[in-house]
């Protein structure tokens, strides 16, 4: 009889692991202390008031600054998806799907992607034809095509219409349960990090000042005025439907 080692979920790497982590420009400290760990299949959600600091931890996590202190233990460079889908407009859907892929299967492989964010027919198609919605999809399909154990998402879907902007949570949603990237998603909205996350970052004036975990151990979930008194706006008043 042949016995399988199936591995224990101590056994899989967590997505990423920050530690001590810090980052200053010039005199004025950007992220100090910082530690964090996202496992796979999780997704995390960052808040935070604007210049906290989220960008300059998304970058830093992406590999694309430098940092002045700690370390990011991370098993693979993550894929990252921006506000601006950043699509190549001289390429066709695919070929901006597979870049940096250099496999002999890059076209079948960008296909598989097109298809699972739901733009299969379209490998041959130019990101000048497509809305701002069918665009993130194609970012999307970019970054999972590349497998990774860590996405990063900073905004991608600020600058979305509202009913696209569910139909693209929908579909990160199932996504992220497919390929169980560790997630760390960067928003402004409430409502999408109540609706996305397993847990709930708030980070001020570089650290990260609130945690609140949302289904994992039972947890039960927070109230949107408790999140936004964690924010920093003043609750006390009913704000007009
Ligand atoms: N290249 C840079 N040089 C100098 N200061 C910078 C640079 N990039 C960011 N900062 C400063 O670092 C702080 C954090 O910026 P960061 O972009 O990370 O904030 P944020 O939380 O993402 O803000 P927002 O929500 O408005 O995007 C801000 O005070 C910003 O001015």
């Amino acid at each position: 009889m042949t016995l399988h080692a199936v591995p224990s979920p101590a056994a899989i790497a967590p997505a990423v692991v920050v530690t001590g982590l810090h980052r200053a420009y010039g005199s004025r400290v950007v992220i100090e202390n910082l530690n964090l760990r996202i496992e796979r299949g999780e997704f995390v959600v960052l808040l935070g008031e604007s210049g906290c600091g989220k960008t300059t931890l998304l970058r830093a996590l992406a590999g694309l600054d430098a940092i002045d202190g700690g370390r990011i233990t991370a098993p693979r460079r993550p894929a990252v998806v921006f506000q601006e889908h950043r699509l190549l407009p001289w390429d066709s859907l695919w070929r901006n799907v597979s870049l940096g892929l250099n496999a002999s299967d890059a076209r079948q492989r960008a296909a598989t992607a097109l298809t699972e964010v739901g733009l299969g027919g379209r490998l041959d198609d130019w990101p000048r034809n497509l809305s701002g919605g069918q665009a993130q999809r194609v970012a999307l399909a970019r970054a999972l095509v590349q497998e990774p154990e860590l996405l990063l998402l900073d905004e991608p879907f600020a600058a979305l219409d509202a009913l696209t902007r569910i139909r693209m949570h929908d579909l990160v949603r199932e996504l992220v349960a497919v390929h169980r990237p560790g997630v760390l998603l960067v928003t402004h909205d409430v409502d999408e990090a109540i609706a996305l996350a397993d847990r709930i970052l708030v980070m001020r004036e570089g650290r990260i000042a609130f945690e609140h975990p949302m289904k994992r151990n039972g947890a039960a979930p927070i109230a949107r005025t408790d999140l936004l008194a964690e924010l920093g706006v003043d609750t006390s008043h009913p704000i007009p439907a």
